[in-house]
């Protein structure tokens, strides 16, 4: 790998430390710096096109960014460019790790998973059809099924079939602008937005969300009721509509169903098609457990993939996040997945009656993948803002939705102290009572995890 790539996090830092840079300004301006490409001494480097500031950065970083380059990588007369990702050539492929292309970087920008394609979508009975009209979608957007709205029950693959759908346009269409968002962070954007309280906010909100030709929005029940949402919502999807840009909408449940949806957004959600993604039957398990094995490079006994898919059968979340925990007990004991093995680290998860046990193990990867962060991080030290909210959202919610003692959540959280995880339940108490935000979180989070309630 080239040094400047390499090093490119250190070379950043370097600039923030040696010209004093806030947080706020380096998470501005210097952190969304990609390396694209380094040609003999020419570095050039993409600026988000989110970022207004080409000319701004030109102005004050390039001199600072060619200093560090060449004191760091060792290069003479390093010269910088930066370039916006419309100009970088469509496809180019880079081989280094830290590279991005033109496409990757509309993928981050739509808010992408890289992991959720249709190439990695298990097709069973249960979603084929979902899987049918999302890819005639994908391969048409805006003329064959607007809105296409996918329903189902909690971890069955809708948000994996609407980022495959959004991979694929943007893979196909070099031009179109896609954005995926979930209906909180929606919600709490047009929030923040009306908290602001300024015309030029909302100007730009509604630009954001009625500029683009592709917009996906993930469980679209938790906006339902919420009454200035809901007709920021109507307003965005009339004019994406009648624009003929593609819709696609996400909800655990068909609109016939959502008790409380006014009917104009009813007969809107109906316009289109309505796609649902059942249980996934055994057959359909097995296939998903024998794809991560091989995602994931293993190659594991064939019993403990069977006992698996037998023993949970209603989330493929769970699925999931079974094989990961009979992975990593056979890590942690050093020992060979074999059946005992797996009876015995799934003995929390699959409960004789089959009813669903909420652990706090269950908690964490719940507000992990919320938080797109790892349970390695909530459970680790870091220290930055990124992982201690969600480590304080998933201490809050266990002692909320469990009754497990505060000395075993400290232990499911990477053995803290029970006083730190006291410490963080009553911080978490006195902040949604003025975080709207979070507040709205939290609300979404139980019912992700305990959908029943
Ligand atoms: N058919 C499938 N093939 C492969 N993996 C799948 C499939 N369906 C779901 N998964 C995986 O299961 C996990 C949960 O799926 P996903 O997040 O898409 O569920 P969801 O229906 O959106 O859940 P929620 O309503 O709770 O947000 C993901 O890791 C996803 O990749």
């Amino acid at each position: 790998m080239n040094t400047v790539i390499e090093k490119w996090d250190e070379i950043l830092n370097i600039v923030k430390t040696e010209h004093d840079l806030s947080e706020v300004s380096f998470n501005t301006w210097l952190k969304p710096l990609k390396v694209y490409e380094v040609n003999g001494n020419v570095v050039t480097i993409i600026v988000p096109s989110e970022q207004v500031g080409l000319s701004y950065i030109t102005k004050k970083y390039k001199l600072p960014l060619q200093v560090t380059i060449s004191e760091v990588a060792g290069m003479d007369n390093c010269d910088v460019r930066f370039i916006l990702p419309e100009d970088v050539p469509a496809k180019k492929t880079v081989s280094s790790g830290n590279s991005h292309t033109a496409q990757d970087i509309r993928c981050e920008e739509a808010h992408l998973n890289p992991k959720y394609t249709f190439d990695t979508f298990i097709v069973g009975s249960n979603n084929k059809f979902a899987q049918a009209a999302a890819l005639a979608v994908a391969e048409s957007p805006g003329e064959a099924y607007n809105p296409l709205f996918i329903y189902g029950g909690a971890g069955l693959g809708k948000t994996h079939l609407m980022h495959s759908i959004a991979h694929f346009i943007i893979e196909h269409n070099e031009k179109s602008k896609v954005l995926y968002v979930t209906s909180e962070e929606f919600t709490n954007e047009l929030i923040e937005t009306i908290r602001n309280g300024n015309n030029s906010a909302m100007t730009k909100f509604r630009e954001k969300y009625r500029n683009i030709d592709v917009l996906l929005v993930d469980d679209i029940q938790f906006i339902i009721g919420k009454e200035s949402t809901q007709e920021e919502f109507f307003h965005t999807f009339n004019s994406l509509h009648s624009a003929k840009k593609q819709i696609i909408i996400s909800s655990d449940k068909p609109p016939k169903d959502m008790e409380i949806l006014e009917e104009r957004f009813r007969s809107r959600f109906e316009w289109g098609l309505i796609a649902d993604i059942t249980l996934p039957d055994y057959e359909t398990r097995m296939a998903i457990l024998h794809k991560k094995e091989e995602m994931d490079g293993y190659n594991i006994n064939e019993e403990v993939i069977k006992y698996i898919a037998n023993n949970i059968k209603s989330n493929i979340r769970e699925l999931e996040g079974a094989f990961n925990k009979v992975m990593a007990s056979a890590k942690l004991e050093q020992k060979d997945v074999t059946l005992e093995l797996a009876e015995q680290a799934l003995k929390d998860i699959i409960s004789p009656d089959e009813k669903r046990v909420i652990t706090p193990e269950y908690i964490i990867s719940i507000v992990a993948e919320h938080y797109n962060v790892t349970t390695a991080d909530l459970c680790g030290n870091k220290r930055s803002s990124k992982i201690v909210i969600p480590r304080q959202v998933a201490m809050y919610l266990c002692r909320e939705l469990t009754s497990t003692p505060l000395k075993s959540i400290g232990k499911s959280l990477g053995n803290r102290d029970h006083t730190t995880i006291m410490h963080g339940i009553e911080k978490m108490e006195k902040e949604i009572i003025t975080d709207s935000n979070l507040n709205n979180t939290i609300d979404i989070l139980k019912k992700k995890i305990n959908p029943q309630n």
